[in-house]
């Protein structure tokens, strides 16, 4: 096993090591953001029938293909059909029915002309008046045809498609309310250290928050995964052994934080290469370079590193796009932009840097970014502050105000404020 690997050596690793999940069937309105896992189709026709996409005057093109300004053709309104409502009788020659959006198409009539365009001769429009047309209109104006969308049986949603909100509007008109999608992972969350204790508890000398799992069970949510949050493990071997051996029996993705370095306390890495196997200790990223991945009781494990902010670039570089490859995304990483640096960035570490920053947009409609003054990796504050990571390649080489830098976007763009 190659000691310090690149991200995209790390991250081809992981996501080796993860399928996507097997199947679970949820209510339609939680199907929403979801990836269908079989292939869905409707039991109707969608739209069920030819239909009325105007309020107007339902014909035939042909009744009123002489119309012009100087000659209109006047026709009775015989009917009225209302949205639900079916109109079953013959359109003569010097006729045509009112109509509402949404009404079936009469059988005889294979246009529909809106009321702004009608002059009413006599009477208000309604059934027993007469209205003039100006003008011919075409064959099927303003008619959605039958089965415009889909017929019966197409299948309209593949396995691997997401559910968007339209898709459950879609999912609706097509009858169905149970929707077969992949399982989110349960994923366990440890957090290593016997200086932790759990908040509120104010620590005494020596000790610290966790804040780690409430921080990792929360980007555990946000990628769509079911946190597990389990109690703290004392820095023993033994201790972590047995956490570690239970949280894989119960879980399908189990995450570390802590103990991953090579300090005298620090037993992910043996721990997961006694129970299992070790694929990985090291990656060329800063913060987190620390970071332990592994196969235990066929459940996979990721040891993050403790330092708060290197656990959770971690999460977002590696672990999340695990977590939504075991939900069937095929989209696995989060967005790029190119952004011109605000200020100057001196690199002394040739690792990739990924500075905590604030994007925004210029007027020229580009993006500027201005990297976070606190770097520190054991902090969250400035991840909280910030709304994205800007990626300084591997090397020396510095950049300026100005430079084009890669930025990772951390969120939507509503909430980036973008
Ligand atoms: N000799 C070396 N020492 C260290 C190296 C190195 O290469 N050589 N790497 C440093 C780097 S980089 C990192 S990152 C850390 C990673 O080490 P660990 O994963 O073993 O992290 P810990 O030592 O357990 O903790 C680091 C730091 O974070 C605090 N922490 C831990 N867990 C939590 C938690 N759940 N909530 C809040 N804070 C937590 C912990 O108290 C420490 O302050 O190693 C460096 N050392
Ligand atoms: O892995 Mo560390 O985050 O550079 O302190």
């Amino acid at each position: 096993m190659a000691e310090m690997i690149s991200l995209e050596e790390a991250r081809s690793l992981v996501l080796s090591a993860v399928f996507p999940l097997g199947e679970e069937v949820v209510p339609l309105l939680e199907s929403c953001g979801r990836v269908a896992c079989a292939p869905l189709s409707s039991d109707i026709d969608i739209s069920p029938f030819a239909h009325s996409a105007m309020d107007g005057f339902a014909l035939r093109a042909s009744q009123i293909a002489s119309a012009t300004e100087a000659a209109p053709v006047p026709l009775k309104v015989i009917a009225e059909e209302a949205a639900g409502e079916v109109f079953e009788g013959p359109i003569g020659e010097g006729e045509c029915v009112r109509i509402m959006t949404g009404a079936p198409l009469p059988a005889d009539a294979d246009s529909v002309v809106k009321y702004e365009i009608v002059e009413v001769l006599e009477g208000d429009g309604k059934p027993g008046s007469t209205v003039a047309f100006a003008a011919p209109t075409e064959r099927g104006s303003n008619v959605r045809q039958a089965g415009e969308e889909a017929r019966a049986g197409d299948v309209v949603i593949q396995p691997g498609d997401v559910i968007g909100t339209a898709g459950v509007g879609f999912l609706a008109s097509c009858g169905i309310l149970d929707v077969p999608v992949h399982r989110r992972p349960v994923v366990g969350i440890l957090a290593i250290g016997s200086e932790l204790v759990q908040p509120p508890a104010v620590p005494t000398p020596g000790k610290i928050r966790n804040s780690n799992s409430y921080a990792m069970a929360a980007c555990a949510q946000a990628a769509g995964a079911v946190p597990r949050v389990y109690p703290i493990v004392e820095d023993t071997f033994e201790a972590l052994c047995a956490a570690i051996t239970a949280a894989t029996a119960e879980c399908d993705f189990v995450l570390t934080t802590g103990g991953a370095s090579n300090g005298d306390f620090d037993f992910i890495k043996p721990v997961v290469e006694s129970l299992g196997t070790l694929l990985m200790t090291t990656v060329n990223i800063r913060p987190g370079k620390a970071q332990t991945f592994g196969v235990v009781n066929d459940t996979p494990v990721f040891g993050l590193p403790g330092n708060p902010a290197a656990a959770y670039v971690g999460f977002e570089l590696l672990v999340r796009p695990a977590l939504r490859r075991m939900q069937g995304f095929a989209h696995v990483q989060h967005m790029s932009v190119q952004a011109r640096l605000a200020k100057d960035v001196r690199k002394r570490d040739p690792r990739r840097i990924f500075l905590r920053s604030t994007i925004t947009r210029c007027p020229d409609g580009g993006f500027e970014v201005m990297p976070d003054k606190n770097q520190s990796s054991g902090l969250f504050g400035p991840i909280q502050r910030s709304n994205c990571l800007a990626v300084m390649p591997e090397g020396l080489e510095s950049k300026q105000t100005g430079d084009l830098i890669e930025c990772l976007l951390l969120g939507v763009p509503e909430d980036l404020g973008l």
